[in-house]
C-alpha cells in the first residue's frame, strides 16, 4: 500500500501548501479538520515562534506553524493530539504526531545547550544549528520499553495513578544510558512489580508522539517473584485471567495490541496488526 504521508525537510521560503498549527493548548482546526491553506492561515492572527516544512500528503507540501500561545480564530478551536489519535482519521494523526515531535524540538532546542547561544535551522536537515560552537542538535527520540507478562492463561497488568478511572495496562519504562532494551525491560518489571521474567521476544514498536517516545514492544514470561507494587509509580496490578479483563488501553495504543496478540493466540482467535 502506498502511504498516503511521507515526512521531508522542505524550503519554509517556498509558498503555497497545507499547514498545521500548534500551541500549547494543541492543534488548531475547524469542521475540515485540522490542515489549512497555508497562505490563508499565515494571514490569520497567530504569533508564530518558527515555522517548518514537514512533508507531503498526497503529494501536497505540508508546513507546520508553532506558535507561541493560542489565539482566536473565527470558526477555529483548539484540540490535543490525543484526541486526534482517539479518532478516526489515523493519517491525519500521524502528520500532527510528526508535527508534535517536530515543534517541541524546535522549541526546545532555540538555544545551544553548550554555549546559549541562538541555533538557526539547516536547510535540508531536520538538525538546529550553533555556530558558534559547531554543534547540530537532532530531534529527540526516547527509546521505551513495554512488556506483556503472561503466565499461562494470566496476563499481568497495572494501573499507574495518571490513567483513566480503572484501566490497566502492561508495563512500560524509559531506556537509561548504558542499558540494552532487554536490561531496561528487566529492570522496569522488577522496579515496578518486583517480578522477575524469562523468555523475552520482541513483537514491534510504534511511535508514540507523547512527547517523544519510541516504543518497542514485548512479551514475556513470569520467571519468579511475588507483585509489589513501586510506590507513588504504580497503584495497582494484578494477574487477570485472559477471559477477565478490566477495561483496556485505546485500541490504537502498542500496549493493547501487545495484550490483545496475547489473547488472540491463547484464544486460538486471527492476530490484531500493529497500528503504526
Ligand atoms: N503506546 C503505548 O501503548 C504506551 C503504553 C504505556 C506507556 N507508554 C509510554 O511509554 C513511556 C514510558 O512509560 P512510563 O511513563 O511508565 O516510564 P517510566 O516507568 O520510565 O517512568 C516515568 C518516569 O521516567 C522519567 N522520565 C521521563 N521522561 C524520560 C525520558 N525521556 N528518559 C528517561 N526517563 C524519563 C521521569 O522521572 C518519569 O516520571 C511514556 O512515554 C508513556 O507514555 C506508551
Ligand atoms: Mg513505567
Ligand atoms: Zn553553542
Amino acid at each position: 500500500m502506498i502511504s498516503r504521508w511521507t515526512t521531508a525537510v522542505l524550503d519554509t521560503d517556498q509558498p503555497g501548501g497545507w499547514a498545521v498549527a500548534r500551541s500549547p493548548e494543541g492543534f488548531l482546526f475547524d469542521d475540515n479538520g485540522a490542515l489549512f491553506p497555508r497562505e490563508w492561515l499565515k494571514r490569520q492572527d497567530l504569533s508564530v515562534l518558527t515555522e517548518h516544512g514537514i512533508g507531503h500528503l498526497d503529494g501536497e507540501p505540508v508546513y507546520l506553524l508553532e506558535l507561541r500561545s493560542a489565539s482566536d480564530v473565527p470558526g477555529c478551536g483548539w484540540k490535543g493530539l490525543r484526541a486526534f489519535m482517539l479518532e478516526g482519521d489515523h493519517t491525519l494523526y500521524k502528520v500532527l504526531g510528526y508535527a508534535a515531535q517536530i515543534g517541541t524540538w524546535a522549541r526546545e532546542h532555540r538555544f545551544c545547550g553548550n554555549c546559549g547561544q541562538a541555533m538557526t535551522q539547516v536547510p535540508g536537515e531536520r538538525a538546529m544549528y550553533c555556530q558558534p560552537c559547531d554543534l547540530r542538535s537532532y530531534p529527540r527520540i526516547s527509546p521505551s520499553m513495554i512488556v506483556l507478562v503472561t503466565r499461562g492463561d494470566e496476563i499481568l497488568l497495572a494501573r499507574s495513578p495518571r490513567f483513566v478511572t480503572g484501566v490497566y495496562s502492561t508495563l512500560a519504562g524509559f531506556a537509561e544510558p548504558g542499558e540494552s532494551a532487554e536490561d531496561c525491560l528487566i529492570r522496569e518489571v522488577r522496579e515496578e512489580v518486583r517480578i522477575e521474567v524469562k523468555n523475552i521476544q520482541y513483537l514491534g514498536s510504534q511511535c508514540w508522539p507523547f512527547p517523544h517516545s519510541m516504543m518497542l514492544g514485548f512479551h514475556a514470561e513470569y520467571a519468579g517473584g511475588e507483585i509489589v507494587c513501586q510506590e507513588d509509580e504504580i497503584e495497582d496490578a494484578q494477574w487477570f485471567n485472559v477471559h477477565a479483563l478490566p477495561p483496556l488501553p485505546a485500541s490504537r495504543s502498542i500496549a493493547r495490541y501487545l495484550i490483545d496478540v496475547y489473547v488472540a493466540r491463547r484464544l486460538g482467535h486471527a492476530e490484531p496488526v500493529l497500528p503504526g
